[in-house]
C-alpha cells in the first residue's frame, strides 16, 4: 500500500468504529438492579457489566475465545542508555514467549488465552514456526539524532496490528483482547508520548522502567526532552507523534486495539507502555476508548496520570511493572466474574428476597 493508501485505510478504520449500543447498556443495568444485592454494590464490576454489553449487545456474552497479542519491537534511544537491561533481551524474550516460559504465557494459562506473539520490529532475525512476522524494520532509530521511524512505517505498522487483530475475531471468534508488548528501551518512547500527546512533563513521564536509578533517571528525563526537541512532533497529528517519538511494537497496539474496536471486541489494556498505545489510538479515534478496559495500575511513575487522561480506571494494584500483558490477563479474570454475576445470579423475584 502507499503512504496515501495506508492513511486513507487509517481514516476509514475510524470512521468504521461505533458507540456501544445503548439499548444493551440500558438492558444491563436494569438486570443488575433486579439481582439480589444493594444497588450498585458490586462497584467496579457493575460497570464492567455495563461495559461488556455495549460492546458485544449481549448481557452475558460468552467470551470464552480470548487472546493476548504480544507486539515485540526495539528501540533505536537505548543507545543512549536508558535501561537497566541490555537491547538483546528483546529477542531472547521473544523466543522465551515463544516457548511457553514468560510469565504471560503462565497468567494466559491460568485465564483461558491464547497467546499471539508478533515480531513488529525487533533487531534480529528471527524464526519459530508460531512467530507472527509483520517487521516493517529492524528496530527504531534513535530519536535524540533522528526520527524514530517514517511516518509510512508507523502507518503500516498500525494496520499490521489492526488486520491481525480483525482476522482473529472474525475467522477465529476471538471476542477479547489483551494488549502486551516486549521491547527494552519503550518505557522511554512511552514517556515522550505522554509528554506530547498527554498533558505531562517529561519528568512527570519517565519512571524507572526495568529498573534503573534516580540518577538515570534523571538523565532518561533529558533524553525524552532531546528527543522531542530534536523532532519537534505534532501533538494535533498523533500519527506524526507516533512516527517520530514512539516504537513499533506500541504502533503495532494500536492496529490492535483499533482493531477490536471495529469488530465490537472488549480491549484490556495492560501497563504503561500499552496505554500508551491507547493514548494514541484515542487520539486517533476517540470513540475507541468506549471499548478499552484498564486492567492494574503499574509501578511505572506517569501509569495514574496516564490512565486518567484516557478516562480508565484500573481493576487491580499489584505493584506490576512487567508488561507483556501480564496486569491485563489478570484483569480477564474480573471481567469474567462480572460476567457470571450477569448469568448466574438469582432476582429479587426469583429467590423471593425483599427490596429496600
Ligand atoms: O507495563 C509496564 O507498566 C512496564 C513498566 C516497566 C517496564 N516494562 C517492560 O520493560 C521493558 C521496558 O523497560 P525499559 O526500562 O527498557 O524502558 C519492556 O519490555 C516493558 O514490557 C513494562
Ligand atoms: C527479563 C525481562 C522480561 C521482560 N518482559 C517484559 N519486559 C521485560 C524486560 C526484561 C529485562
Amino acid at each position: 500500500m502507499s503512504q496515501q493508501e495506508l492513511e486513507q485505510r487509517i481514516i476509514e478504520i475510524t470512521a468504521s468504529i461505533s458507540p456501544l449500543f445503548s439499548e444493551s447498556i440500558e438492558a444491563a443495568e436494569q438486570r443488575l438492579n433486579s439481582l439480589t444485592k444493594p444497588p450498585g454494590s458490586l462497584g467496579k464490576l457493575e460497570e464492567i457489566a455495563r461495559q461488556v454489553a455495549g460492546i458485544t449487545g449481549e448481557i452475558a456474552p460468552d467470551l470464552a475465545k480470548r487472546a493476548v497479542i504480544v507486539m515485540a519491537g526495539d528501540h533505536g534511544v537505548c543507545e543512549e542508555g536508558i535501561s537497566a537491561f541490555p537491547a538483546e533481551v528483546t529477542p531472547q524474550m521473544v523466543m522465551n514467549f515463544l516457548a511457553g516460559g514468560a510469565a504471560v504465557n503462565v497468567l494466559a494459562r491460568g485465564a483461558g488465552a491464547d497467546v499471539f506473539c508478533v515480531d513488529m520490529g525487533v533487531n534480529a532475525d528471527l524464526a519459530h514456526d508460531s512467530l507472527i512476522n509483520c517487521k516493517t524494520r529492524k528496530g527504531t532509530a534513535n530519536m535524540t539524532r533522528e526520527a524514530a521511524m517514517a511516518r509510512e512505517e508507523a502507518l503500516a505498522a498500525i494496520i499490521g496490528g489492526y488486520e491481525l487483530t480483525e482476522k482473529l475475531s472474525r475467522e477465529q471468534g476471538y471476542r477479547m483482547f489483551a494488549t502486551g508488548e516486549m521491547g527494552i528501551g519503550n518505557t522511554t518512547a512511552s514517556a515522550a508520548l505522554c509528554t506530547v500527546l498527554g498533558s505531562m512533563t517529561p519528568d512527570e513521564a519517565v519512571g524507572l522502567g526495568t529498573g534503573i536509578n534516580e540518577e538515570r533517571r534523571k538523565h532518561k528525563v533529558d533524553v525524552v526532552c532531546r528527543a522531542i526537541a530534536c523532532n519537534t512532533p505534532d501533538a494535533r497529528d498523533p500519527l506524526d507523534v507516533l512516527a517520530k517519538v514512539g516504537g513499533l511494537e506500541i504502533a503495532g497496539l494500536v492496529g490492535v486495539i483499533l482493531g477490536a474496536a471495529a469488530n465490537r471486541c472488549l480491549v484490556v489494556i495492560d501497563g504503561f507502555i500499552s496505554s500508551a498505545a491507547a493514548l494514541v489510538a484515542a487520539s486517533i479515534a476517540p470513540e475507541a476508548a468506549a471499548y478499552m478496559i484498564g486492567s492494574h495500575l503499574s509501578q511505572e511513575q506517569g501509569h495514574r496520570k496516564l490512565m486518567e487522561q484516557i478516562g480508565l480506571s484500573p481493576m487491580i494494584h499489584l505493584d506490576m511493572r512487567l508488561g507483556e500483558g501480564t496486569g491485563a490477563v489478570l484483569g480477564f479474570h474480573f471481567i469474567d466474574a462480572a460476567v457470571r454475576i450477569m448469568r448466574e445470579m438469582a432476582t429479587f423475584e426469583s429467590a423471593g428476597v425483599s427490596r429496600g
